[in-house]
């Protein structure tokens, strides 16, 4: 499905030259739901916005089902954290969600049914002639996913999309997430600074070194599917997981490209889950 391979970039400035991402390779399947952190700085935006054709890398390649990505695929939406700048305030909720639609020309019959869904699932079916402005913070992020979900993508990045929004209402968009991937299919790439969400979330922790960026770790998150604030956060295992993503934040502070050759093989390292 979405492959990374050798990713590299280098921002070449009049004074300044940054090596962001050192060589990163990893493979997402299709309908998984794989989360990235990461070191502050280390390269997480960059890479999120090269595998979605935004930024163009200094060397390597992404492929989405075997095609170079080379620009914004079809079939790929992005929600990123500041969702105030990513919705239109002189628009409504409904106009929002529909703007990337536009595109597609499927004609209004069907553009409003694809809104009326997204709002639906995720708890805005009242509130579709309301304003940005007129939203809380989680609603507006809510309103983010839902144009994402409108659009129906086969895969989704999301780059740490809850980081503004208070822990209670961080705690429901986060199950709202693993509801929209279950009952959509989709493949989802989930970007956080968090290690609890990184844990709760997903299928599998990808853990990024500090940069020049390489990946440390590809954890298998080995929890029960059906998952919930309460009891798995309170579960043994999701207490040693933690632990040792902790661990290797901590670590990924000090390593990096240029302190290990060792790159995990997308292959071997994504079916590995290390003796915690
Ligand atoms: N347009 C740019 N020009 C030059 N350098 C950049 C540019 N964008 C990012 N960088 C540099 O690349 C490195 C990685 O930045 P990036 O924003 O991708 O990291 P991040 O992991 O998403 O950061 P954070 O955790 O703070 O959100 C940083 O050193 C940053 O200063």
């Amino acid at each position: 499905m979405l492959d990374v391979r050798n990713l590299q970039k280098t921002y070449t400035g009049r004074n300044r030259t940054v090596e962001a991402l050192r060589s990163l390779s990893f493979h997402i399947d299709a309908n998984e739901l794989v989360c990235l952190v990461g070191p502050s700085g280390c390269g997480k935006t960059t890479l999120l916005k090269c595998m979605a054709g935004l930024l163009a890398p200094t060397g390597g390649e992404v492929m989405l089902d075997g095609r170079p990505v080379s620009g914004p695929p079809p079939g790929m939406a992005v929600v990123f954290q500041e969702y105030g700048r990513s919705l239109f305030a002189w628009m409504n909720v409904r106009d929002n969600v529909a703007l990337p639609l536009r595109r597609k020309k499927l004609g209004k019959a069907r553009e409003k049914e694809l809104v009326d869904h997204a709002l639906e699932v995720v708890g805005l079916a009242d509130a579709h002639h309301a304003y940005p402005w007129q939203l809380s913070g989680g609603m507006q992020q809510r309103v983010a996913i839902a144009r994402a979900v409108a659009y129906e993508p086969k895969v989704l990045l999301m780059d740490e999309p809850f980081a503004a929004v208070d822990a209670q209402t961080r705690a429901d968009l986060e199950d709202l997430i693993r509801r929209l991937w279950r009952e959509l299919g989709v493949t989802v790439l989930f970007v956080t600074h968090d290690i609890d969400e990184a844990v709760y979330l997903g299928q599998r922790t990808i853990i990024l070194s500090k940069s020049p960026t390489v990946v440390q770790e590809d954890l298998t998150i080995d929890l029960p599917d059906e998952r919930d604030q309460l009891h798995t956060r309170s579960s043994a295992r999701f207490g040693e997981l933690r632990a040792h993503v902790y661990e290797q934040i901590q670590r990924a502070k000090h390593h990096s490209g240029d302190t290990e050759a060792s790159v995990p093989s997308a292959a071997g390292a994504a079916t590995a889950t290390p003796h915690l």
